[in-house]
């Protein structure tokens, strides 16, 4: 079922196409001229040095803020249309985790993953608290149900952001530094939900990430944006990048191979 507008892809043909993108704030250029796809069913990492601009770069990936030049185009669809209807349409399509992993403190756990099945599908009551469950259950909180936010962990929190993101049963999922502050054993985990998106449901992954060890475990390609040129110098397996890169993207992935 797709009510879309018939000018939109279909969903299949999820892959994201990045064309000339310049970001800025005001006259503070973060990042120019970068070009690259999201291709279906992989898991993409984008990292570089702090304040390089990988939360800026996921911003205008999900269309909420515009660029200073260049499109980001789901199928012939640029996300930053004024039509308010296909920005909609395309924003269903993909689930978001935010750094923060904030959830609305005063609902549950479960009513905070239920909540945009509520917004965005015709669900009934029983078949929201099912999927709601399922999606807790693969991210390992399946107790948490009726939990309030405040109860849990960071890392908890975490992965309950990254349930209701999933709430939609999206094929395209960003997700901004999901491992960052868990512990090892709750980040392999996670870098494990990621591959079982990948591989068992086929979905795409986009993740800004800090951590080398999850980069090397899940990602298939790696963005790299650089600080000091401001655009991205490398688009690559993080294996060939570690061998063939350019040496600035060498030396920082070698700092995860130490030892
Ligand atoms: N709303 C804003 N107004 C002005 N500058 C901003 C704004 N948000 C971010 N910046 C600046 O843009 C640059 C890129 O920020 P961004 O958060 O995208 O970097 P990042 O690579 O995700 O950093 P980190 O790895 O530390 O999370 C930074 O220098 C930041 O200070």
């Amino acid at each position: 079922m797709d009510d879309a507008p018939a000018s939109l892809p279909p969903e299949h043909e999820v892959p994201v196409r990045v064309r000339g993108l310049t970001m800025a704030f005001g006259d503070r250029l973060i990042q120019r001229d970068l070009d690259f796809d999201i291709r279906q069913s992989e898991v993409l990492a984008i990292a570089g040095r702090s304040g390089c601009g990988k939360s800026t770069l996921l911003r205008h990936l999900i269309g909420l803020q515009a660029p200073a030049a260049g499109s980001v185009c789901y199928g012939e669809q640029s996300i930053h249309t004024d039509d308010e209807a296909i920005q909609a349409h395309l924003r269903r399509r993909f689930g978001v985790a935010f750094q923060s992993g904030a959830l609305w403190s005063s609902m549950t756990v479960g009513e905070n993953v239920m909540l945009p099945m509520e917004m965005f599908s015709d669900a009934s009551a029983a078949e929201r608290e099912q999927r709601a469950r399922e999606k807790l259950t693969l991210v390992g909180l399946g107790e948490q149900f009726a939990a309030e936010p405040a109860s849990l962990s960071g890392g908890m929190r975490k992965r309950a952001a990254i349930a209701r993101a999933l709430a939609l049963e999206p094929q395209l999922i960003y997700l901004d530094e999901p491992s960052a502050g868990l512990d090892p054993i709750t980040s392999a985990e996670l870098d494990d939900l990621i591959r079982r998106l990948r591989d068992e449901q086929g979905a795409t992954v986009v993740m800004v990430s800090h951590e080398l060890d999850s980069i090397f475990q899940v990602a298939d390609r790696l963005l790299f944006l650089d600080a000091e040129e401001k655009t991205m110098t490398a688009l690559d397996a993080p294996r060939a990048l570690l061998e063939h890169g350019p040496e600035s993207v060498r030396a920082f992935l070698r700092r995860g191979r130490a030892a």
